[in-house]
């Protein structure tokens, strides 16, 4: 039987996954802001933002979120993460029962330091057993172009990972169950944070040395943070892991990856956000994750280097120095 969906958020993110779903055989509406992306999407085409994709016609927009929602048999979210909340708020009550809620948000929560899967049950009152995270190595560009792609999708409960799966499973999307909600949401947003770095270094003129040392010690300050909110350790090796920090630090699709390039050429952050003029996650969530980081005593050397720069204004040339000179250590500690 044909599995109604709704796609909250109708960026290049919920626009590709609403795609795959259709794909994979869901019946699948959309919600909007803006009416002339409902129209846009209604007439086949996403032109704001996959101009190049022809939506499959199972894909349909409103800019009603109750339309969108009515009869949904799995809600998938797909707005800012630092809107989410507010979000919610509007639409929880219109949350079918019993859905399973798809978190596709890469951020943690400024203020509260509250990953996805939380706000959403704590803002929509929904179980934790329903909330699903989807993460891995998507760059919704490629995807979109049905290019070959492996995800992570992770439910405490995982007969409901297992749905959500079948769901979105295709001959190019390959989605992969785990329980390890934690660990997933943990990698995906932290990565942002990494390939900004990654994006500095690329910035200033360094090679591919740089990117991979800065890779492996973000995975390395990942997997720390992630353990001390007791994540399981092999997720960190995965597709949510180490699949998405390389296809973002490397990728010039990559927005913070870009935004990061932008940095280290010198230019200051308002000048790369009015350049850029797109949802740039790392940008947000770096000061919530180091916060995460301080309460839970978790070292993360790269972290605090990018919140020196995005939110005090530091240059990229001054931050790398720093990284370099620290005391010697032993690498797996
Ligand atoms: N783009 C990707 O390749 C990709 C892949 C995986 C995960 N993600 C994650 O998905 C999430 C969404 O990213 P995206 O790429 O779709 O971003 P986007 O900027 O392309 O789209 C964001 C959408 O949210 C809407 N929006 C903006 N402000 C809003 C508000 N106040 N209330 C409600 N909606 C609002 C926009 O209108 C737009 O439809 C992010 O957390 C991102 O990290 C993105
Ligand atoms: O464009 P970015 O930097 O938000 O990254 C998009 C996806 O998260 C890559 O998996």
């Amino acid at each position: 039987m044909t599995t109604q969906v709704a796609v909250l958020g109708s960026g290049n993110w919920g626009t590709a996954f609403a795609m795959i779903l259709a794909d994979a055989g869901c019946d699948v509406t959309m919600w909007a802001r803006r009416s002339e992306v409902a129209e846009a999407i209604n007439g086949g085409r996403n032109e704001a933002y996959l101009p190049e994709l022809d939506l499959p016609r199972t894909v349909r927009a409103t800019v009603d979120p109750a339309e969108a929602l009515d009869r949904a048999e799995v809600v998938v979210l797909a707005v800012p993460s630092q809107t989410l909340r507010d979000n919610l708020v509007e639409w929880g009550g219109a949350i079918p029962s019993g859905a399973p809620v798809v978190s596709l948000m890469k951020g943690v929560e400024l203020g509260t330091t509250m990953r996805m899967s939380e706000v959403i049950a704590e803002a929509a009152d929904v179980e934790q057993d329903r909330v699903v995270v989807v993460s891995g190595p998507n760059l919704a560009p490629e995807i979109a172009r049905r290019q070959p792609a492996g995800g992570v999708v992770a439910c405490r409960d995982m007969a409901t990972a297992e749905r959500v799966a079948a769901a979105c499973a295709t001959p190019w999307f390959r989605p992969y169950t785990d329980t390890d909600v934690t660990g997933a949401e943990v990698c995906g947003a932290t990565k942002n944070v990494v390939a900004l770095a990654s994006g500095m270094a690329e910035g200033m003129g360094f090679g591919d040395n740089t990117k991979a040392t800065i890779i492996t010690r973000g995975l390395a300050e990942t997997t720390r943070l992630g353990l001390a909110l007791g994540a399981h350790p092999q997720t960190f090796m995965g597709l949510a892991g180490v699949g998405d920090l390389i296809a973002t630090c490397m990728s010039p699709l990559s927005r913070n990856h870009s935004f990061g390039v932008r940095l280290g050429r010198g230019m200051t952050v308002e000048e790369a956000t009015a350049e850029l003029r797109t949802t740039t996650e790392g940008v947000k969530s770096c000061e919530s994750i180091l916060t995460l980081a301080q309460q839970h005593d978790v070292d993360m050397p790269i972290c605090e280097q990018v919140v020196a720069v995005i939110r005090d204004g530091h240059s990229a040339s001054e931050v790398g120095p720093r990284l370099m000179s620290r005391d010697l250590k032993a690498e797996k500690h």
